[in-house]
């Protein structure tokens, strides 16, 4: 098939790859020229994981191509996804300019029937207005191609982006249209092989599902985070928890880890705006405004544990921090915990010696300050270091030398922000160690 992208960000380029990959004709469009001239030079503009080696052969065999405008590629185009970002706005909605404005670019590109394809994250009732803005376009341009409007709502996620989508749980097709449904299941098909991953619905519980889902994930990790702040409280190792609650098939493993907080350009994002969402029809969100409190709360707990055991004196103090990125394997560092742990230290005099594999750069434009120091290496951030942060659970993080850390470290403390770490053997070896939710019956409080 021809297929058009618009918005070669994490969810276009992967998704353009990814269909040239099984032998579609792609195009991806976006507007931002910086982008689009390191992909022209077979550059990708993040750190993904296998990504560049699916745009460079899908380029090489003439499969996938970029460019700054629709034309020409809509003149062939079966399909068109608009794959924009849908940012929050200042009251948590999710802000539709980018979607529209693609909209009615397509609706002034439409050469032939085509189905639109909405895959960016978007509040229930969005793609009709986008079908709507496209038909207000093509009926001044005086033009009898239709244009059919499906949700198909993208679940991969950053750092495993290419496996996700070559391998979907579920693919969500939100169409009334039985002409859309047949092309969408055909272009599908490659990921879709004993057809039982296609879920065809109708365009708003489409665009509810995707939310649904992110939600429900927030709330699973906020819900792992307060009991591990129990947990620490009443002797309790939130880890041997996660192992026996995750045990139940009804609850399961995934998503069970309590850390720092969950950070991204979407899961905060999507709670907010779907709080938003029904705010603007006079429902209350009990549940989804606790989910965002006791993430906001969390983000800054490192923060306060490492205040408690320098004695309240953070003011000259170093701390090393490992890992900036809001998760492992991206360079992605939209509302990562990272960030608000550096903002917390420097505002309380702090000297921070940073290390990450690949996101340290986008910090550094983010936090031009001078006492915010990036290392080159995980080893070189614990020199002159007073204490030990792990924020970002990268694979080279998970098995450090311990006894070289209790030398180096001058207030020998490890600050376990992923819980990666076995307590006891860090203290072994000379560390004090602090995670989230490791209780143990010597640090349980007696009942008041
Ligand atoms: N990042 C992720 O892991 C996931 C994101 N999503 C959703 O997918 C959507 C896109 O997210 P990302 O890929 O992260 O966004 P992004 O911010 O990485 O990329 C969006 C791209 O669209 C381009 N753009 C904006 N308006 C344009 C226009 N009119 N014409 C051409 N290009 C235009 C921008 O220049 C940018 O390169 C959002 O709604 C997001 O919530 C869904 C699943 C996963
Ligand atoms: O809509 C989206 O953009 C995507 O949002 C998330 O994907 P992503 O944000 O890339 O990453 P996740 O793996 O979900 O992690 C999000 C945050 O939660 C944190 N997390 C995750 C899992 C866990 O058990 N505990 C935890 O704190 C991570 O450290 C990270 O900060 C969803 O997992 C994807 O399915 C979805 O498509």
């Amino acid at each position: 098939m021809n297929i058009v992208i618009i918005g070669a960000g994490y969810v276009g380029l992967v998704t353009g790859a990814c269909l040239a990959d099984v032998g579609n004709r792609v195009t991806c469009v976006d507007h931002d020229p910086a982008k689009l001239d390191a992909l022209q030079r077979g550059q990708v503009p993040f750190y993904e994981p296998d990504l560049d080696a699916v745009i460079v052969r899908n380029v090489a065999a003439e499969r996938l191509s970029f460019a700054a405008s629709l034309e020409p590629a809509m003149r062939h185009a079966d399909i068109a996804f608009i794959a924009v970002g849908t940012p929050a706005t200042e009251d948590g909605s999710a802000d539709l300019s980018h979607v529209l404005a693609a909209s009615a670019e397509l609706g002034r590109a439409v050469e032939r029937d085509t189905v639109i394809v909405v895959k960016s994250t978007v509040p229930v009732g969005t793609c009709e207005r986008v079908q709507r803005t496209i038909d207000a376009e093509l009926r001044m341009r005086g033009v009898p191609w239709r244009a059919t409007v499906a949700s198909n709502p993208e679940f991969l996620k950053e750092g495993s982006a290419v496996d996700d989508f070559q391998r979907p749980d579920r693919i969500i097709v939100g169409t009334d249209d039985p002409q859309a449904q047949r092309l969408l299941a055909a272009l599908y098909a490659p990921y879709n092989r004993n057809r039982d991953r296609l879920i065809v619905t109708d365009v708003r519980s489409a665009e509810f599902t995707k939310y649904a889902s992110n939600v429900m994930l927030a709330t699973r990790i906020s819900l792992m985070n307060e009991l591990a702040r129990l947990a620490e409280k009443v002797g309790v190792d939130i880890e041997a928890v996660r192992h026996g609650t995750g045990a139940d098939p009804r609850i399961g493993h995934h998503f069970l880890y309590a850390g720092v907080g969950y950070g991204g350009s979407c899961l905060p994002k999507d709670v907010r705006a779907l709080a938003r969402l029904a705010a603007e029809h006079d429902q209350s969100t009990p549940l989804l405004d606790s989910v965002q409190a006791i993430n906001d709360a969390q983000k800054r707990l490192l923060s306060a544990k490492i205040r408690e055991h320098l004695h309240g004196r953070l003011e000259g103090a170093t701390v090393a921090l490992w890992g900036l990125a809001f998760k492992p394997n991206t360079d992605d560092i939209r509302e990562a915990p990272s960030l608000v742990l550096i903002d917390e230290l420097l505002r309380a005099g702090a000297t921070i010696r940073a290390y990450d594999p690949v996101a340290a750069e986008r910090v550094r434009q983010a936090v031009p300050d001078a006492r915010l120091q990036l290392c080159r290496n995980a080893r070189a951030a614990c020199e002159g270091a007073d204490v030990l942060a792990v924020v970002t659970e990268w694979r080279e993080f998970k098995s450090p030398d311990f006894r070289w850390l209790a030398q180096t470290l001058a207030q020998r403390a490890v600050f376990d922000g992923r819980n990666l770490y076995d307590p006891q053997y860090v203290e072994d070896c000379g560390l004090r160690y602090y995670g989230i939710g490791r209780g143990r019956r010597e640090t349980a409080l007696a009942p008041a």
